[in-house]
This record gives structure tokens, C-alpha cells and sequence, in this order.
């Protein structure tokens, strides 16, 4: 299989330059619209898929981005690779606004979501006990390198419903409780989701914030997020630029699993399936289905 690299692009990256070919072009989903259209070209040769998660312009809220659609439509064109790229305030001194997190674990607080492409008449139960992957982790902490990003390897992720930002006892819970790394309020149900359509994904987080438990900061506030973002997103897309040549264009299995996660996973009988369900899965799940 041919390597198809979808870069779902969060606050501050609602495109990507240098693709030849550049179009942007619809996809239909059986779940929905997805955020907005696709920009789709070839970088060094190799495919590559662009989705502005909020889309472009800004108009979807961390609860409202379609994440089913968009995991969706990424499987249908091909994707073989999703690098999530998104805003983060941070719990660590030592991970300072600038800075690149290469997230490998998250604990999901997001409630108002649809976190499944499963349901009643098609029951499936995958692992996210590594919830990205650890192939194309290493070649997004690679890419960073070599753009001379300051980059951490490795933290825990706080998914937040939002769009407000955490009060103080929360930034401190979240901290000095569950000793997370950065907080955000999209990567989840994002990974569960790619999880789930058997794609591997990483989460490349680019801290702007202390979020609020830090003495010498205040509140965050949305105008100084802004402005490190614009910093963020030109070293972002340095990122980017670089993992073409760090995959394989011919893809080999993956090795931790991520593409065959739905081997063991189906657990309603073939004579309960639900029809009308069987059939929106069919980009997602039609391997195994
Ligand atoms: C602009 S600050 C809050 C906003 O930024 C992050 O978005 P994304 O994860 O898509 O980069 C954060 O999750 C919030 O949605
Ligand atoms: N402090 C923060 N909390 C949640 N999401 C964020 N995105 C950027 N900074 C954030």
C-alpha cells in the first residue's frame, strides 16, 4: 500500500504550502460533512491530505468539529498516516510556550461528543491503551529536530469539553493530580476515532499557554494564544515539509498494530448486524465487515 499522509491542521493551520498539485476538493462522508473541503496534493512525491479541523475561517468549536466525518473522509480518500497538529497550553515549566509536544497518552474529560463510529447493531471494542502511534511518532519527532523545534518526546494530553478555558482548581488538579503534561479540547475522541478506522495517528501539540495553575502568569488569554501560534504555525508547516522523506512510500504493515486494530474487535453476530450501520462503516470498518 501506497503511504497517504493526512495532516488534520487545529487552531492557527488552516493550510498548507508548497503541495504541487494544490486542489481543494469535497468529500462525501457517511457521517456527516466533514469540517470543510480537503486540500490535496504531493509533497516530495508522496500524497499528502490537509483538513482544517475548525475549517477554514474558524467556525467549528472544539464540541461542534464533525470528528466522525473528518476520520471519515480521511479513510475514504486513502489516508494511511494522520498527523494531528494542535494548540496547547501547557503544566510543565520546562515545556514553555514555542515548544513542540510529541503526545503519546491522553486522558479523555470531553462528554458532549459522539466518540464511536460503533452503536446498537454493530458493537466493536478496540484498545487505546497506546493511543497513537509509535512509528509515526518517532518521525514527527524527527521532523521537529530537524526544523530546530524545541521538541519534548512524549506527555499526556487533558482533553477538555471547553470552548471555555479551566478554572484554576482544575489547572491544578489536571497538574498536580493526574500529572498531565498539556491540555487541549480536540485530540480526543480524534485518536479514539482514527483508533477505531485503523489508522495510525500521532499528536504533534504546540504549546501556547500556561494554562492557568502557573503564579507568574495569568488567565490564558486568547490574543497572547494567538500570537505564539503565529510562530507555531510556521514551524509546524517546517514540520510537515519534513515527514515525506522520513516515511516510507510504500507502507509495511505498521508494527505496532495500528492498521489492523478492528481484527478482533466486532463483537455483534453477523445475523444482528444493523444494515443501515454496516453500510456507513464501509470506509471504516468494510476491511473487516
Ligand atoms: C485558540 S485556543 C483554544 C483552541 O485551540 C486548540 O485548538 P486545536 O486543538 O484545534 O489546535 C484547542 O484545542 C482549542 O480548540
Ligand atoms: N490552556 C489551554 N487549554 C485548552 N486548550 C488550549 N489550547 C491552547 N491553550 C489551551
Amino acid at each position: 500500500m501506497q503511504t497517504k499522509i493526512g495532516i488534520i491542521g487545529g487552531s492557527g493551520l488552516y493550510d498548507i504550502v508548497g503541495l504541487s498539485d494544490a486542489t481543494w476538493i469535497t468529500i462525501d462522508s457517511t457521517w456527516g460533512q466533514p469540517s470543510d473541503q480537503v486540500l490535496t496534493g504531493t509533497l516530495d512525491g508522496v500524497p499528502l491530505v490537509f483538513l482544517p479541523r475548525h475549517g477554514r475561517g474558524h467556525v467549528h468549536t472544539p464540541t461542534t468539529v464533525p470528528y466522525r466525518a473528518n476520520i471519515d473522509a480521511l479513510k475514504r480518500i486513502g489516508v494511511t498516516d494522520v498527523i494531528s497538529v494542535s494548540a496547547c497550553g501547557s503544566f510543565r515549566e520546562d515545556m514553555a510556550p514555542g515548544d513542540f509536544v510529541i503526545v503519546d497518552q491522553f486522558i479523555d474529560r470531553t462528554f458532549a461528543r459522539n466518540k464511536s463510529f460503533f452503536g446498537t447493531g454493530c458493537v466493536a471494542h478496540v484498545s487505546v491503551a497506546h493511543p497513537t502511534c509509535p512509528r509515526l511518532s518517532a518521525a514527527c519527532l524527527t521532523a521537529a529536530k530537524d526544523a530546530g523545534i524545541n521538541v519534548h518526546d512524549g506527555g499526556t494530553y487533558l482533553a477538555m469539553e471547553g470552548p471555555q478555558f479551566s478554572s484554576q482548581a482544575e489547572s491544578r488538579l489536571y497538574r498536580d493530580v493526574w500529572h498531565c503534561d498539556v491540555i487541549g479540547m480536540t485530540n480526543m475522541p480524534e485518536a479514539k476515532l482514527a483508533r477505531e478506522a485503523e489508522l495510525c495517528y500521532a499528536s504533534v501539540a504546540m504549546i501556547t499557554d500556561y494554562d492557568s495553575w502557573h503564579p507568574d502568569h495569568g488567565a490564558v488569554d486568547v490574543s497572547d494564544v494567538i500570537k505564539t501560534l503565529q510562530g507555531n504555525g510556521s514551524k509546524a508547516r517546517d514540520l510537515v515539509t519534513r515527514l515525506p522523506t522520513l516515511l516510507d512510500r510504500m507502507r509495511a504493515p505498521c508494527p505496532h498494530g495500528c492498521d489492523r486494530a478492528l481484527e478482533h474487535a466486532i463483537m455483534t453476530a453477523p445475523d444482528k448486524r444493523d444494515a443501515a450501520l454496516v453500510a456507513k462503516l464501509d470506509a471504516v470498518a468494510g476491511r473487516v465487515l
